[in-house]
């Protein structure tokens, strides 16, 4: 814990303010925060000044400039990935090590393990892929001695461990989830659905207790309302306590759609995106199934408002059955392969068998509950 002593040093004489806390090791979670005295609701823990961020403005011009025209996230994994100074490398000496990202990150997993990932999570892991491949062409144009192997670590440095950030008075802004910045210390906190509260202005970031924190727990923020296939695909860990959490039934609805079906959903803004959780079916599905059993007109009354849909209800939530069981019936099969796979490593498929098994208890609590 030596490096973390001195980087929590050296943030401090950058201007961070850290009140009763320290970075520990977590099993499984790698460092967090941990209290080291008990707190109440609403005590400010972190204060970290804007001066002491790493954002798009604070990378030297030779880099910007040589790059161009890159997302805020390609841009400060680049400069993580050319920086050499001093001050930085206290910081670089306590971020996640590239076994420790090649492990956990399912983007870097063998191609084989990736195709057994959850569907909402193989598609944000090919969202990253894409964002990640434009941003490496960008960089190695201008840096063509960067290593590949490099810049990947650097860049998944950066997708796990910066907040959100707007510059102050800034004209123009990146789109929203591009808005990023490094910040010291307040980069070990792990995430919990519900979590302390980070508040962002002009000067920088404040972090308050949410509640009260005995001596010795870990103290956790939120970094979003994420289920656990995003957690997974973008930050390679999932939660067992997820209020957030939800599936996707797309790869079973779409492929039911005729062409002319989906053109009615794509103009009255309802094609894709339907969602399960742990209490409800969502209004998309709702909308998608009745596509199935009802005739057009009478649909885009539904769509419109116009019909409350429960007189259809009971014909819905066959086809809706129908769809879970089949579901259902695929994630049974999946957890029954999971253990005769050998790709990967051991505790990769051991958070695949892990959601996997979310997944399934999801499904059979939702026909459970429809079947009553
Ligand atoms: C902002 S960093 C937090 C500090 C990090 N744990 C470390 O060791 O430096 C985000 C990363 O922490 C890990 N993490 C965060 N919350 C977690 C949780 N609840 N359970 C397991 N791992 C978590 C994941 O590896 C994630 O990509």
């Amino acid at each position: 814990m030596e490096a973390h002593r001195k980087f929590s040093e050296w943030a401090v004489s950058q201007g961070v303010e850290i009140n009763g806390i320290a970075a520990h090791r977590f099993p499984g979670r790698g460092l967090g925060i941990i209290a080291q005295r008990n707190f109440e609701a609403g005590e400010t823990i972190v204060v970290v000044p804007i001066s002491a961020l790493r954002t798009a403005q604070t990378v030297p011009k030779r880099i910007s400039r040589a790059i161009g025209k890159i997302t805020v996230h390609g841009l400060l994994a680049a400069e993580l990935t050319l920086d050499t100074t001093l001050d930085h490398a206290l910081w670089s000496d306590v971020l996640p090590t590239r076994e420790d990202i090649a492990e956990t990150m399912p983007l870097m997993w063998d191609s084989s393990l990736q195709s057994l990932l959850p569907e909402a999570s193989k598609v944000t892991v090919s969202k990253l892929k894409s964002k990640l491949s434009l941003d490496w062409a960008a960089v190695s144009k201008a840096f063509p001695d960067i290593s590949y192997d490099d810049y990947l670590y650097h860049w998944l440095i950066i997708n796990t461990r910066t907040f959100y950030f707007l510059i102050p008075k800034a004209k123009k802004r990146p789109p929203h989830l591009d808005c990023l910045a490094q910040s010291p210390f307040a980069d070990y906190f792990n995430h919990a659905a519900h979590g302390c509260k980070v508040a962002f202005d002009d000067t920088g970031y404040e972090i308050s207790t949410d509640r009260p924190y005995e001596k010795g727990s870990e103290i956790y923020i939120s970094y979003g309302n994420h289920s656990n296939d995003l957690l997974l695909a973008e930050y390679g860990f999932i939660l067992e306590e997820n209020h957030w959490d939800e599936i996707t039934l797309d790869s079973y609805i779409v492929p039911m759609l005729s062409e002319k079906q989906k053109l009615h959903l794509e103009e009255a803004g309802f094609l894709g995106k339907y969602i399960l959780d742990k209490e409800v079916v969502c209004h998309r599905t709702q909308v998608v199934l009745r596509i199935f059993c009802l005739p057009i007109r009478r649909w885009k009354r539904f769509v419109d408002g116009l019909d409350d849909g429960d007189a259809d209800q009971a014909v819905v939530d066959i086809s809706l059955l129908s769809i879970l069981q089949q579901y259902e019936n695929d994630a049974t099969k999946m957890l029954a392969s999971l253990p005769n796979i050998n790709s990967g490593l051991p505790s990769q498929r051991e958070i695949l068998s892990r959601r996997w098994k979310q997944i399934h208890n999801l499904l059979q609590a939702t026909i459970k509950r429809m079947q009553k």
